[in-house]
């Protein structure tokens, strides 16, 4: 498995960061960290939301490498302000270029126009990566389990606390379940695309959802697009969703967004 999509992006990654650290050094970088607007609740808003109905975190894709280009026509600020009306708690902003199209500017940009907390969703490997995520607005990083070691993932974790921001643990079965027990961080995510063939499959959520400890908060992650994927998700234990794709594709994001939440709202809403 050493030539799969993870440890390629790991080793670009790696080389962005000595890069970006040749550039600005990690105290250059603390100071804009320091600098930068103060951190929104980005756990507490999802843990909220779930007591009474759906936690969504809806994600500013512009292209994947398994789909290419998802959305052309591509404003990560009205994208931002859709999501945020049509009902979304919290915007995930992708920020890797090589493999996604993303951009920091792009985090920049969606955090501005709205007031939701939001996820830099990038591969991080580096404390580094961490304090520059802060720099950029980033409310809450995220750990993927299959991509780093244990030593490092509590590295990742350790310096996302130091800053203040929530950190969201991925994994994508029960082996990186147990890892993620090491750390400290409520907020686990599985991920129903595998990110080494890119099979997506709702099943993992169905399997992994009742592995997880009752104390954690279970976010679905990747493959979801109609309303009825959220209800069996949500039967599954799942009441927080990450979805990028489905919505993104969708020429009224606003609208597209209150769809897809609308069951829960109506099934919950105290009718
Ligand atoms: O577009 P989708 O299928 O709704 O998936 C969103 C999100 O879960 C997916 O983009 C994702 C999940 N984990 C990742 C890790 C890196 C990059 C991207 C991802």
């Amino acid at each position: 498995m050493s030539d799969n999509i993870l440890s390629q992006i790991k080793s670009y990654k790696l080389r962005e960061v000595a890069e970006a650290k040749a550039e600005c050094d990690l105290s250059g970088m603390e100071q804009r960290a320091r600098e930068a607007d103060t951190v929104r609740p980005f756990t507490e808003a999802l843990q909220a939301a779930s007591r009474t109905g759906y936690g969504l975190i809806a994600e500013i894709k512009k292209a994947s490498p398994s789909k290419g280009l998802i959305r052309a026509d591509f404003d990560p600020a009205l994208l931002a302000k859709a999501y945020e009306e049509g009902g979304a708690t919290c915007l995930s902003v992708l920020t890797d270029g090589p493999s996604f199209q993303g951009a920091p500017e792009y985090l920049v940009e969606a955090r501005a126009a709205v007031s939701l907390p939001v996820l830099r969703k990038d591969f991080l490997f580096d404390p580094y990566q961490v304090v520059e995520s802060r720099a950029m607005g980033a409310d809450c990083i995220l750990i993927i389990m299959a991509a780093v070691t244990d030593a490092e993932a509590a590295a990742l974790e350790e310096t996302a606390t130091t800053w203040g921001m929530d950190v969201l643990i991925e994994v994508h079965d029960a082996e990186e379940l147990e890892r993620a027990a090491l750390l400290k961080s409520p907020l686990i995510g599985i991920n129903n695309r595998d990110l080494r063939s890119f099979v997506t499959d709702l099943d993992v959520t169905r399997r992994l959802a009742k592995l997880v400890p009752e104390d954690r908060l279970i976010v679905s992650e990747s493959g979801m697009s109609t309303s009825d994927d959220l209800a069996d998700m949500a039967m599954n234990g799942a009441r927080i969703f990450l979805i990028g794709e489905a919505l993104m594709r969708k020429a009224d994001v606003a609208a597209a967004t209150r769809e897809i939440l609308r069951p829960a709202t109506s099934a919950m809403g105290g009718m």
